[in-house]
């Protein structure tokens, strides 16, 4: 049977997926959410003229000659307007922040005066009118557009959002996955294990990758290999409202890999089942209803590097974030021989080598079920199908990992 190539299961993985409906979030709660409507200001930033040096405001004309000396008329801290108006040689106290007082044109910053007791003042610098002085709206202005929809909520982006007084945002709700893990032999990390039994590791990674999106994960556990249980398994992600569900394992062609079989009873329109791809061949795809459903194969290295090329960016889509692979030119490090219908992704340590270009080489076993080399491997080499066979040195394309 033809495999799909990864290309085309990606293309149709991703046609319709789109950002999901939008919440409300109390900034407190808003970092690294994603804007589902743009950030408008609701006021004006700065609100009045403001200084921008502790000193006092005077008006530039009484100081175009120094020394001279002023009478200080009053005081205005930041929060605290000086109610009244400042007239010729006089001066008002002010601080960073506070309003500037009428009549006023000008800071003379407090370095350049000597207190001379008595409510009196000498200045010893001249200054322009208008020195350090914030004009009202030189940060924004209210209808202003401050942050687009799609903008993801870095530290900048709160803190412009709060200035502009909005104490909650709308963002894209974050997208559910809900992930089942399949398989009588699994137990769950720290467990006793029989003579034939195995750690379940997978859904680990898998819940690392969506995370790192901003999917919020719902883990259904360790499901035992038969039909009725892993179809309860589907109906509690269903009903817990999974906008995706991930299972882990029995997606091959085994007795007992009962994932299609379960999935089709339950309702799923199968899109694609098999691919092009090394490893993670099994890698199935479906409907059931709004629900997403993605079978990964049950290898470690394949359930992960799946999970990289296809969960995340499902996962970026539908929670409204732009998401690039980080695909790099390299040179091989060692001859690779020629490759078969499947498109590889071969565990490889990249390295910046001394003339500045990236060296990409590869792990010498590639079993699917070594997650040791998996996580020793900082970078995937990327192997179209039928690559012909090359040399250490010859160009190659890398999908960075770290
Ligand atoms: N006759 C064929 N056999 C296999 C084919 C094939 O095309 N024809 N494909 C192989 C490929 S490629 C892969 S990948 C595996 C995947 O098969 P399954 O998705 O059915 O996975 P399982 O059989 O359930 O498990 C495979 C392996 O992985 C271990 N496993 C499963 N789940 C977990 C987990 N959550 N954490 C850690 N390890 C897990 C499981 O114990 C098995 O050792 O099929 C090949 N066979
Ligand atoms: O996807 Mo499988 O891991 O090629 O063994």
């Amino acid at each position: 049977m033809a495999l799909l190539p990864v290309e085309e299961a990606l293309a149709r993985l991703l046609s319709d997926a789109e950002a999901g409906p939008a919440e409300s979030v109390s900034l407190a709660e808003a970092a690294d959410r994603v804007l589902a409507e743009p950030v408008v200001a609701l006021r004006t930033q700065p609100p009045f003229a403001a200084s921008a040096m502790d000193g006092y405001a005077v008006r530039s004309a009484d100081i175009a000659t120094v020394p001279v000396e002023l009478e200080i008329i009053g005081q205005a801290p930041a929060g605290k307007q000086f109610p009244g108006t400042v007239g010729p040689g006089q001066a008002v106290r002010i601080f960073t922040g506070a309003p500037v007082p009428e009549g006023a044109n000008t800071i003379l910053i407090q370095e350049n005066t000597r207190l001379l007791g008595s409510g009196r003042i000498k200045a010893v610098e001249t200054v322009a009118a208008d020195r350090h002085i914030r004009k009202v709206g030189l940060d924004f202005v209210e209808g202003d557009v401050l942050l687009e929809r799609g903008r993801q909520l870095d530290a900048a982006a709160l803190s412009l959002a709060a200035s502009a007084n909005h104490p909650r945002l709308p963002v894209v709700k974050a997208p559910l996955v809900a992930v089942i893990a399949t398989g009588d032999e699994l137990l769950p990390p720290g467990s006793a294990l029989g003579p034939d039994q195995i750690i379940a590791s997978n859904g680990y990674g898998v819940a690392a990758i969506a995370g790192s999106v901003g999917a919020k994960v719902l883990d259904l556990g360790i499901v035992p290999d038969r039909n009725e249980a892993i179809a309860t398994a589907v109906k509690r992600a269903l009903s817990a409202g999974a906008d995706v569900i991930v299972t882990l394992g029995g997606a091959s062609v085994g007795d007992h890999d009962l994932i299609h079989d379960v999935l089709t009873g339950e309702g799923m329109a199968l899109d694609f089942w098999k691919i092009a791809m090394r490893p993670g061949k099994p890698l199935m795809f479906g409907r059931l209803g709004r629900t997403r459903v993605i079978g990964l194969p049950g290898n470690p290295v394949a359930s992960l590097v799946c999970s990289h090329l296809f969960l995340k960016p499902l996962l970026a889509r539908l929670g409204g974030r732009r998401h690039a692979p980080d695909l790099r030119d390299a040179a091989l490090g060692t001859a690779m021989a020629a490759n078969d219908q499947r498109q590889d992704y071969i565990r490889a340590k990249a390295v910046v080598a001394e003339d500045g270009k990236l060296v990409a080489t590869p792990f010498a076993v590639q079993d699917s079920s070594m997650l040791r080399t998996l996580a020793e491997a900082n970078a995937l080499i990327v192997r179209a199908p039928f690559a012909p066979a090359a040399e250490k040195g010859n160009a190659c394309r890398v999908l960075m990992l770290r």
